[in-house]
């Protein structure tokens, strides 16, 4: 198993790069949004592995009058996944500015579940051929992204068996999860087959593991049990200090490093 970071939220005082590197010196791997506009070549030298990036810019995934965008945007980004090194590029069932709902919608269609399924499919293929993973993230929808359809988890959980395809996978938000359906262990041991990467945060206040509610020393009890090799990213805010939120996620999950050290 393997720990990332997501540069985006952590070190936030620092130029991006140096969060990176600094991230990448504590014995994390790094998760980026955006790489539009960041420097490459600079994120490159940190040597940092970097396990995720999102993986389009623009259109919803589950609409049906935008989601060619998603896999068109979705193309144009690959030759920055492979720059990088990124193995997972990450979806989102609608698409997102600045976090918010571009085109907010409280409805959801049958249309609207067959185009998910239909568009994660293509991702799929296309992932496929550029040796590249696409992981669509369920989000929360009462606090932090209200107006984005099929996000809970088991909708995204839903998307992804029905695209049936290996590089079509879950980013199981665990945070995001928390918020909308709790159940979390039960969560994770029936989601398992089908996730990519799994990101980690603490409820309320999404600051790292132990900060909060959640007790992810079970969560992580009960992901090493079921097998889970996959990477846990932390998504999160430091609440004080970035390198104690750090050391806080590593102990949450030395769980894993007690069997495998
Ligand atoms: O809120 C999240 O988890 C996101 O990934 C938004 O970019």
């Amino acid at each position: 198993m393997r720990l990332a970071v997501c540069a985006e939220m952590v070190f936030t005082d620092l130029p991006f790069v140096e969060r990176v590197k600094r991230i990448h010196e504590a014995g994390f791997d790094v998760e980026i949004w955006d790489s539009r506009g960041k420097d490459l070549q600079a994120l490159k030298a940190t040597g940092a592995v970097f396990s995720s990036m999102t993986g389009y810019s623009a259109g919803s995934l589950v609409d049906p009058d935008t989601a060619d965008d998603v896999v068109r945007t979705a193309e144009a980004l690959i030759p920055t996944a492979l720059e990088l090194g990124v193995s997972r590029m990450v979806v989102h069932p609608g698409e997102l500015v600045d976090g918010r709902a571009a085109r907010p919608v409280y409805r959801s269609t049958g249309r609207m579940w067959a185009t998910g399924a239909r568009t994660l499919e293509r991702l799929g293929r296309l992932g496929e051929r550029h040796g590249v993973t696409f992981c669509l993230e369920n989000l929360n929808t009462i606090l932090d992204h209200p107006g984005i359809p099929l996000a809970r988890a088991k909708d995204t959980l839903a998307l992804v068996e029905a695209a049936a395809h290996p590089h079509a996978r879950m980013m199981l938000d665990l945070y995001h999860a928390q918020l909308g359906e709790g159940n979390l262990i039960e969560l994770v041991r029936s989601a398992l087959p089908y996730i990519g990467e799994i990101q980690v945060a603490d409820v309320p206040g999404r600051c790292e593991p132990g900060t909060g509610e959640i007790n992810y020393g079970a969560v992580a009890r009960a992901l090493a049990d079921a097998g889970y090799e996959g990477t846990v990213g932390m998504e999160a805010w430091a609440k004080d200090d970035s390198t104690a939120a750090l050391d806080a996620f590593r102990a949450a999950f030395s769980v894993y490093a007690e069997e495998k050290p």
